[in-house]
C-alpha cells in the first residue's frame, strides 16, 4: 500500500507536487496518428451534424480562395488604372468593372459569413454536448474500484481536458484547413509568376514551423509532468470556494496559508511555461528575419521586372499581397497546429478512457427482493493496497431481520456494506442473494431493493426540500403524500414546515426559484434528516444505514429508530456508534480489524463482558453494568 504522507506540522512540510522534468516522456503525434485524430474528430462531428460539417468545409474553401481572387482583381484594377493613366481609353471602364466585381465578392462573403457563424455555433454546441455527455456517462458507469485508482483518475483528467475543448478543437481544425488551403493556393499563385520566388517563400516558412512544433512538444511534456500538482491545486481551490469550509478555514486561520500554497503551485507551473517561451524568442526572431528577407527579395525582384517592362504594374500589388499572405497564413497555420497538437495528443487519452470496460448489463436481473443475503468468507483489499481490510467475514441476513454492525473507526464496516451492495467485488468469497452469486446478477436490479444512507450522504443543494426527498425514487412519478410521510418519519417535517415555502423551499442560500423566492440554508442535522427522508421515500425492502444519526439529537434519534424497528416489513442493517440504535437490533455484529470479533443480541454481548462491553461501557445504564459485574 502506498503510505500516506505524514500529517504536516509545519507549513513547509506539505509536499508540493512540483514539476519533475523528464518524469513522463513527451507524447508525440507523428503525421499519421495526427491525421487519424483529425479524422476521428471530423467523424464524430459529421455524425452530430452532417450539414454543418459540409458548411464548414465549404466555408473554409471559400475563405481560403476569396482573398486571392480579390487580390487578383485588385491587381487587375491597378494595371488598368496605370494603362488609363498612360492614355488607354478602354482602361477606365475595365477598372470600374473590376471594382464592381470586388465589391460583389465582398457582399457575398459578408452574407455567407453571417449564415456560417450561426451554423458553426450550432455545430459546436451539438458536438460539444454529445462528447461531453458520453464522457459523463462513461465516468459514472465505471466499476466502483476505479474511483480509488489513481491511474484511472489521471486518465480521466487528461481525457476530460480533450472533451472540454472538443468544440474548440473542431474550430481549430477548420481554421487549419482554411490556412493550409490558403498557403497552398498562395504558393500556387506565386508559381504562376515565378517558380524561384515560390521556392524562396516556401523555404522561409520551414524554420518557423519547426520551432513552433518543438515548443509545443515541450509544453505537452511539461503538462504531463504536472498532473498531480494541478490536481492538488484544484483540491485546494475546491476547499477554498465551498462556503461550508470557509467557517473552519477562517477559525483555524488557514485561508492565507492555503492561498499561498495555491499560488506557489500555480506560479511554478506558469513559470516553466513562460521559460520555454522565453528560450524560444531569439530563435523565433531569426526565423522571422528569414521570412522578412524572403519578402524583400521577392519585392525587389518584381520591382526590377516592372521597371524592365517584363511585368504589368499591377503585378507589384499582386506579388506583395500574395507573398505576405503566404507568410502570415503559414505563421497562423503553425500556431493553430501547435495549439491543437496538445489537444489531439489528449484524444488518445480520451479514446483510452472511453474504452475502459463498464459492466455489460447482460447479467440476469433479480426476480424479486431476496429472502436471504449471505456474505460467505469475504476477503477484500482496496485497489493499489495489499492490506486486507476485510479478513474472512461470513454472515447471513434474513428478510425482515434488524441487524446492527458496530466496531471502532476503520474496522471495515462501511467497506463491508459496499461489498454487500455490489459496489466492490470481494477478492475472495461470495455475496449470495437467495443462494445466487451477486456477480452473476445485474447489480442495478439489486439496487432497486436497497436504500443506502451513507455516512457521506449527499446534499442536493440545487434542489428544493421536496426534490431532495423525491431523489430517493425517481423511477416513479413524484408522490407528494409519500414525500410528506417520509419527511415525517425522518422527523424532517417540522423544520420543513417552518421554511417560508415549505417543501417547495430551496435548501441552499445560493438558490432562488423562478418566482424569486430565495432558498434557506440548513443545519447539519436538518440535512441529515432530509437525507434520511430520501432513504425512507425509496421504500426499499433492504434499508442500510451507515451512521445515519451522527448529526441528529438523541431524543429524535430514539423516536425515529423506535418507529423504524417496530416495522418488520423491511430488513434493516444499521452501522452505528450509538447504543440507543444498536440495542434494538435482533443481532449485533462487532467488527474488529476486518473480522467479526463478537456477535449476538445486545444483552448477550453485554453479558459476555468482552470487546463490545468495553466499547459501550460508558453508554450502558448503571443497571446493565452492575447486573453484569462479577
Ligand atoms: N477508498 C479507500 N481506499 C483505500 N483504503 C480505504 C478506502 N476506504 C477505506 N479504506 C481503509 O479501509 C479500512 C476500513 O475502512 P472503513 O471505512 O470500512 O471503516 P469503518 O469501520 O466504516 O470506519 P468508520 O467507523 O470510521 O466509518 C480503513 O483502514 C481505511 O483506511
Amino acid at each position: 500500500m502506498s503510505e500516506k504522507p505524514a500529517q504536516p506540522r509545519h507549513p513547509e512540510s506539505i509536499r508540493l507536487n512540483s514539476s519533475q522534468p523528464g518524469k513522463a516522456p513527451p507524447r508525440k503525434l507523428a503525421l499519421r496518428p495526427y491525421a487519424r485524430a483529425v479524422g476521428q474528430v471530423l467523424k464524430v462531428s459529421f455524425k452530430a451534424s452532417p450539414g454543418a460539417v459540409i458548411m464548414k468545409v465549404a466555408g473554409s474553401l471559400i475563405s481560403a480562395t476569396l482573398p486571392l481572387v480579390t487580390t487578383y482583381f485588385a491587381a487587375l484594377t491597378t494595371t488598368a488604372l496605370a494603362a488609363g493613366y498612360a492614355g488607354d481609353s478602354d482602361a477606365g471602364p475595365r477598372a470600374i468593372l473590376y471594382v464592381i466585381i470586388t465589391a460583389a465578392l465582398g457582399l457575398f462573403w459578408g452574407a455567407f459569413s453571417s449564415v456560417d457563424r450561426y451554423i458553426q455555433q450550432l455545430m459546436s454546441f451539438k458536438v460539444g454536448a454529445i462528447v461531453g455527455d458520453m464522457m459523463y456517462q462513461r465516468f459514472l458507469a465505471l466499476e466502483f474500484w476505479r474511483y480509488d485508482d489513481k491511474e484511472t483518475v489521471d486518465l480521466y483528467d487528461r481525457a476530460k481536458r480533450f472533451s472540454d475543448s472538443y468544440a474548440r478543437v473542431l474550430d481549430r481544425i477548420a481554421a487549419i484547413f482554411t490556412q493550409f488551403v490558403s498557403v497552398v493556393l498562395a504558393i500556387g499563385a506565386l508559381l504562376l509568376v515565378s517558380w524561384w520566388i515560390a521556392v524562396i517563400v516556401l523555404v522561409a516558412i520551414v524554420p518557423s514551423v519547426y520551432l513552433q512544433f518543438k515548443l509545443s512538444r515541450e509544453q505537452i511534456a511539461h503538462w504531463n509532468t504536472q498532473v498531480d500538482s494541478r490536481r492538488q491545486r484544484r483540491m485546494i481551490e475546491q476547499n477554498l470556494l465551498r462556503p461550508q469550509h470557509i467557517a473552519e478555514m477562517r477559525l483555524y486561520g488557514i485561508v492565507g496559508y492555503l492561498m499561498d500554497l495555491r499560488s506557489r503551485l500555480r506560479d511554478a507551473d506558469e513559470r516553466r511555461r513562460l521559460d520555454f517561451q522565453k528560450r524560444y524568442i531569439p530563435k523565433q526572431l531569426a526565423a522571422d528575419s528569414l521570412q522578412y528577407g524572403a519578402e524583400v527579395v521577392s519585392l525587389i525582384w518584381v520591382v526590377g521586372q516592372i521597371i524592365a517592362r517584363a511585368q504589368p504594374v499591377g503585378q507589384f500589388l499582386y506579388v506583395q499581397q500574395i507573398v505576405s499572405r503566404a507568410l502570415s497564413t503559414a505563421n497562423s497555420l503553425v500556431s493553430s497546429l501547435s495549439s491543437i497538437d496538445e489537444d489531439l495528443a489528449n484524444l488518445k487519452d480520451y479514446e483510452l478512457f472511453m474504452a475502459l470496460p463498464v459492466p455489460s448489463g447482460k447479467e440476469k436481473p433479480l426476480p424479486a427482493s431476496p429472502n436471504t443475503v449471505e456474505l460467505r468468507d469475504i476477503r477484500f483489499s482496496y485497489t493499489g493496497s495489499d492490506i486486507e481490510v476485510i479478513k474472512g467475514i461470513s454472515m447471513t441476513i434474513r428478510a425482515g431481520q434488524h441487524i446492527a454492525i458496530v466496531g471502532e473507526n476503520g474496522a471495515g464496516k462501511s467497506t463491508l456494506i459496499r461489498i454487500l451492495a455490489g459496489l466492490y467485488r470481494p477478492d475472495s468469497g461470495q455475496v449470495l442473494l437467495d443462494g445466487v452469486d451477486l456477480t452473476t446478477i445485474d447489480v442495478t436490479s439489486w439496487h432497486r431493493h436497497l436504500a443506502v444512507l451513507s455516512q457521506e450522504f449527499l446534499k442536493y443543494e440545487f434542489a428544493t426540500a421536496a426534490e431532495n426527498i423525491y431523489l430517493g425514487d425517481v423511477d416513479q412519478p413524484r408522490d407528494d403524500d409519500r414525500i410528506r410521510r417520509a419527511a415525517s418519519d425522518a422527523e424532517a417535517m417540522e423544520f420543513i414546515n417552518k421554511l417560508p415555502n415549505g417543501l417547495e423551499n430551496h435548501v441552499s442560500n445560493w438558490m432562488e426559484d423562478p418566482r424569486g423566492r430565495k432558498g434557506s440554508g440548513l443545519s447539519g442535522g436538518q440535512w441529515q434528516r432530509l437525507a434520511m427522508a430520501r432513504n425512507f421515500y425509496r421504500d426499499a425492502s433492504f434499508m442500510v444505514m451507515d451512521e445515519p444519526t451522527s448529526a441528529i439529537d438523541a431524543l429524535a434519534e430514539h423516536r425515529i429508530f423506535t418507529r423504524l424497528f417496530a416495522d418488520r416489513s423491511s430488513t434493516i442493517i444499521a452501522i452505528s456508534h450509538r447504543l440507543a440504535t444498536i440495542e434494538k437490533a435482533d443481532i449485533v455484529y462487532m467488527l474488529e480489524d476486518g473480522r467479526i470479533a463478537e456477535q449476538g443480541t445486545h444483552k448477550e454481548l453485554v453479558a459476555l463482558r468482552g470487546r463490545y462491553f468495553r466499547m459501550f461501557e460508558s453508554q450502558l445504564s448503571v443497571d446493565e453494568t452492575s447486573q453484569n459485574s462479577p
